[in-house]
């Protein structure tokens, strides 16, 4: 049986995506404290694949997923899930006052107009996960959790309030991962994604950008993250459309290597979403063009 870790405890938001993208009676699912934790369980072997929350609509990238993808030993973006985000402020039945609220990261920035209007006296702590906050209040640590309202039933917890979310309609997406392979089938609808590690010259990232434009390849995401190394150093994680055997994506892809100090390809996969767009498939017929000149064609 396949195991999949996920960032947990069970109840997590990360759970739900990962139920939605195996089938959740055919796999052993491994919770782990963070999703680096997920990704070395990966590496090491121990598990076949684990499902990381990667970005939200509100807070923007996952900085510890985004981090542990670009270091270490390279893992692959299999397949993605994009979930709505609404949360549950979860107590202890009979609770009266709130003076202490537990939270993931994320989920505080997404609610914390919600917090200073209703429990503005409460002092907040950050924790790994949703469903570790209300395990928090479960064993009395905290008097409230923002979390999922499914985490609360199987507690044993009742909500305070729920759709709590200062913004409408958020979203997050999650990928899952794997050791290095062959990219899943292209399906049309495809995401690609790179980490790229630019020498500090003038135009290195507009030129790289450029390889992508010049295609016609829609660019969807792109986050810089410190290398560590020194201040003022940055490696770049582009997302564009499209799928490794797209040749203008695969062409794109031969470019960035030419022109980077390093490339690391995180890999092909079916978009959660078809507003992904496709590439050109080379309408001008340019390659074919280009091969006939060597046989003396064109
Ligand atoms: O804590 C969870 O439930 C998670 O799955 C993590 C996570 C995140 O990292 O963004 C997922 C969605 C919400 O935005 C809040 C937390």
């Amino acid at each position: 049986m396949q195991r999949i870790a996920y960032l947990g405890p069970a109840g997590t938001f990360t759970e739900a995506a990962v139920r939605t993208l195996v089938d959740p009676d055919a796999v052993e699912l491994v919770p782990a404290a963070t999703p680096p934790a997920a990704m070395e369980l990966v590496r090491q072997g121990r598990v076949d694949a684990a499902c990381v929350p990667i970005e939200s609509s509100v807070e923007g990238p996952v900085p510890t997923t985004i981090d542990a993808l670009a270091t270490g030993t390279r893992l692959q973006i299999v397949a993605e899930a994009v979930l709505p985000v609404r949360f549950s402020v979860l107590v202890r039945p009979g609770t009266t006052a709130v003076r202490t609220v537990h939270t993931h990261p994320h989920a505080a920035a997404q609610v914390q107009q919600w917090l200073a209007a209703e429990l503005g006296g409460a002092v907040l702590t950050l924790t790994s996960s949703t469903a570790a906050a209300a395990e928090d209040v479960a064993a009395g640590r905290a008097d409230a959790a923002v979390s999922t309202a499914l985490v609360g039933e199987r507690l044993g917890l009742v909500a305070l309030a729920v759709d709590v979310a200062d913004v409408r309609d958020a979203e997050t997406r999650f990928v899952l991962l794997t050791t290095p392979c062959a990219p899943p089938e292209p399906t049309g609808h495809d995401r690609t994604s790179v980490v790229l590690q630019l020498a500090n010259t003038p135009g290195a990232l507009v030129t790289a950008m450029a390889e992508l434009a010049l295609r016609g390849i829609d660019l969807t995401r792109i986050e810089s993250r410190p290398t560590r190394t020194g201040l003022g150093t940055y490696r770049f994680f582009l997302d564009c459309t499209g799928h490794v055997s797209d040749p203008l994506v695969a062409e794109a892809l031969a470019a960035l290597h030419r022109r980077c100090e390093d490339v690391r390809f995180l890999g092909s996969w079916p978009a959660a979403s078809p507003d992904a767009g496709t590439v050109p498939p080379d309408p001008a017929g340019s390659r074919g063009w280009v091969a006939g000149l060597g046989g003396g064609r064109g």
